[in-house]
Parts: structure tokens; C-alpha cells; sequence
């Protein structure tokens, strides 16, 4: 009897105690409450809630001083020297390089750059065994080192998954160099469109190790070169006779390399420190790196929200200012706009008044109408694309008003 009793009582502080764990287990998982509160604490939805209560201000055009775009624009589709002149240009071209530009918007001679890129005779050609895509390293007449990306895709091909998915986009290339310029930051190395033949211009003056890699898919000439990304079985092929690709002025100096406090694990499941600690992050950057670094980071970032370029994993400078080198990486999908491109912006709510002002000036619709005006633009960016760059602009505009509704923006 006494025994059933102490049994009896054993059981009954067992199932006591085990509710009491039960209890506190409870309490710690995050209740649907909680859980509703962390997504709306999102600030993804925060600054996308912003866009959609965005003032007429944002969405309309400003009387603006367009005169140095106007003559960005119109150089860039003028030719002023012979066409043959070959030497004397380039070095003009070199002269522009300078800690705050790469090319100088406003010279009378950046049309004739562009079109030498794009038409001088190809003297050497040879595998660019910077980076992990495949690109041509070409000496172009006057003695002119040039990259050419080949293209990939055409213009529509819309790439989906992970913002850094698929191979470079030429294009991407192109339009961020226009883009440079109706941002007023040169810092996007001079490049155009081009269209070569692999056997009448390539193949006669090729390294033995890329001609080695010119080869017939169809009765198509094509190219797959050496590089950590290159393989046989995915060669670039010319259409209608022709590669297409970007043609980038090869900047003959040293640069700095570091890699980005922002950048991505490449991994879907693994995140980066920036990631993990969204509200903290900005303050450990601000204890390794200087001010301006930050403040280029961050218009850098706004730079590749635009076109949706995610993979700057590292970046190069050229005397304490970053430049936009590498831009294959945007133009993937119009519909889609992946907002943590823009985490050093709404991490550190920051930003330069000049940026904030050149910014402010293209509203209402003006990127896209200086785009419209740019050389090839129709062979390089769908109306999509277009109208894709236009609702980003108002992203960005929202990450300001959601710095600004919690006290933290700072115009520098
Ligand atoms: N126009 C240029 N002038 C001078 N150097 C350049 C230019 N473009 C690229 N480079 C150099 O070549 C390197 C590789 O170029 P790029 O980043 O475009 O290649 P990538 O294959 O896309 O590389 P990754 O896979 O690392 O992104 C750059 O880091 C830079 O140092
Ligand atoms: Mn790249």
C-alpha cells in the first residue's frame, strides 16, 4: 500500500516537473506575435512601406542645370579627330586618369575615344587572365590595351536566382559607364559595344593559347578561353558572323584591392556578418575604415542597386577613391530588385550632400530619357530594364526617408 503511495507521488512530481519544462520551452519559442513583429521589423519591407508612401517630390521632375550631362551625352555620340588617329588619343585618354575620374566627361574628345575602342584595328589578342570570366586582353592600333567581355545573352534573357547568377552581362558593362556619367562619377573605365570577327580579326594576330581555344560549334566560330569559369562546352559564338561584346579601356595603372565589408558568402544557406547583425554592422566598418571610404562605399552601393549589380565582392581604388571596375554583373532581372544591395546605405544612413543632390535632380524620369539618348542603347537595355533603373530610384529615395523617420540620416 505505502509503496502504490511513494509510486503514486514519484509519477506525480515527474509529470509536474516535466510540465514545468514543457512551460519554459514554451515561453522561449517566439509566439506568432513575435514573429509578425521581427518581419515587420524587416527593414526590407520598412524601406519598401516608404517607397510605396513616397511623396509627389520624388516622383516628379525638378528644373534642373542639365548642362554638364548634355555635354556628356554629346560628346559621347561626337567625333571630332580623323578616324585613323591613333597614338595622340590614347594619350589623352591616359591623361584623364586622375584620383577622382577615370574618363573626363566633358572632354571634346570622348567620342573619338569610343569610337577607337570600338574600331581600331585589333593588333594583338590575347587570353585576360585577370578574374574568373572569360575575356580577351586586345592591343588595339596606337598601341592601346583593351578588355572585350563577350556576350553571353541577349538583352530579354532574364537570369534568376541568387543576385550574383549566370555569366557577365557585356551590356551591363556599357550602360554603367553611361551611368557614370548621369551620376556625375567618372569612375567607370571608358567602353563600348563592338563586334568582331574571330577569324578575320582575332585569329590572325592571337596568342597561340587563345587561338588554341577558337573552335567551330555548328559551323559557328566560337570562343571559350582559360579562365576558372571557362570550359568547352560553354564557348561565346559569334552571330551572323560576328562576337558581340564590351570593349573596356584597359587603365594602365596600379590599383588597390580590398575586399568589400559587404560582400556576399556566395553560399544560400551561410549568411555574412553584415547580414547577421543588420543594426551593428555600420559601427564595426566605421572602426576599421575611414570616413570617405564608407561614404564611397555607400554611393557605390547605390551605383550597383541601380543597374542590380551584386557581385562586387572586392573592390579597387586609385588613390583612396573606389572605382567602378567590373559592372558584368547587373541588368539580370528587371523585375526583380534585390534591396540588400543597398545594406551600406540603409545600415549607415549616410550619405554625401552632393550624391543626395545629383540624385535628387534625376527624378521623374530623367535616367531613363539620358539613357534613351546614349550610343546602341536599344541593342543594350530593354524598356523593362529601363523602367526597372526608374522604380530603384525611388527605392533609394524611400532608404532616405526611412533613415531620416528614425533620426539617423547624416548628409556629409
Ligand atoms: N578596365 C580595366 N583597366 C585596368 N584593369 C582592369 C580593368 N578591368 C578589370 N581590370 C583588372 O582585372 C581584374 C579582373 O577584372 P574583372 O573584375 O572585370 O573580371 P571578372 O572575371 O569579372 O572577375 P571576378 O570573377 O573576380 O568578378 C580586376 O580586378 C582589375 O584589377
Ligand atoms: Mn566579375
Amino acid at each position: 500500500m505505502f509503496k502504490r503511495k511513494q509510486i503514486f507521488l514519484l509519477f506525480a512530481l515527474f509529470t509536474l516537473s516535466f510540465l514545468l519544462v514543457l512551460i519554459v520551452l514554451i515561453k522561449k519559442l517566439p509566439s506568432t506575435e513575435s514573429k509578425v513583429k521581427i518581419k515587420v521589423n524587416n527593414i526590407e519591407e520598412l524601406i519598401l512601406e516608404e517607397a510605396h508612401q513616397l511623396s509627389n517630390y520624388f516622383k516628379t521632375k525638378r528644373s534642373i542645370n542639365e548642362t554638364a550631362i548634355k555635354i556628356f551625352i554629346n560628346e559621347l555620340n561626337k567625333i571630332v579627330i580623323s578616324k585613323n588617329t591613333t597614338e595622340p588619343l590614347w594619350n589623352i585618354a591616359r591623361s584623364w586618369v586622375s584620383k577622382t575620374q577615370l574618363y573626363n566627361m566633358s572632354s571634346i574628345y570622348l567620342g573619338d575615344v569610343i569610337y577607337a575602342l570600338k574600331s581600331n584595328k585589333i593588333l594583338k589578342a590575347d587570353i585576360d587572365s585577370r578574374g574568373t570570366q572569360l575575356k580577351l586582353f586586345l592591343t588595339l592600333e596606337g598601341n592601346q590595351g583593351a578588355i572585350f567581355k563577350p556576350k553571353w545573352y541577349n538583352k530579354e534573357k532574364i537570369i534568376h536566382g541568387p543576385v550574383y547568377s549566370g555569366k557577365d552581362r557585356y551590356n551591363s558593362e556599357i550602360v554603367a559607364f553611361y551611368l557614370s556619367g548621369i551620376l556625375q562619377k567618372p569612375l567607370v573605365p571608358p567602353c563600348s559595344i563592338r563586334k568582331i570577327s574571330l577569324q578575320k580579326d582575332i585569329r590572325p594576330v592571337a596568342t597561340a593559347r587563345l587561338k588554341d581555344t577558337i573552335i567551330f560549334v555548328n559551323e559557328t566560330t566560337c570562343v571559350y578561353g582559360i579562365c576558372y569559369y571557362c570550359n568547352e562546352k560553354e564557348p561565346a559564338c559569334e552571330e551572323n558572323g560576328l562576337l558581340t561584346g564590351a570593349i573596356i579601356l584597359n587603365i594602365n595603372t596600379t590599383f588597390n584591392i580590398y575586399k568589400s565589408p559587404w560582400r556576399r558568402t556566395y553560399r544560400n544557406r551561410k549568411k555574412a556578418p553584415w547580414e547577421e547583425n543588420e543594426h551593428h554592422y555600420c559601427q564595426a566598418v566605421q572602426n576599421k575604415l575611414p570616413e570617405k571610404r564608407i561614404l564611397d562605399l555607400i554611393e557605390v552601393a547605390i551605383f550597383d542597386f541601380l543597374i542590380q549589380n551584386g557581385d562586387r565582392h572586392r573592390y579597387e581604388t586609385l588613390q583612396d577613391t573606389i572605382l567602378l571596375v567590373d559592372n558584368g554583373k547587373g541588368l539580370g532581372n528587371p523585375f526583380k530588385d534585390h534591396i540588400d544591395i543597398l545594406a551600406p546605405l540603409y545600415q549607415c544612413c549616410r550619405l554625401r550632400k552632393s550624391m543626395w543632390t545629383t540624385l535628387q535632380n534625376l527624378s521623374g524620369g530623367r535616367i531613363k530619357e539620358y539613357l534613351q539618348q546614349m550610343p546602341y542603347v536599344y541593342e543594350l537595355i530593354t524598356h523593362h530594364h529601363l523602367d526597372a533603373i526608374e522604380r530603384r530610384l525611388l527605392i533609394v529615395y524611400a532608404t532616405i526617408q526611412y533613415c531620416k523617420k528614425r533620426d539617423k540620416l547624416k548628409l556629409i
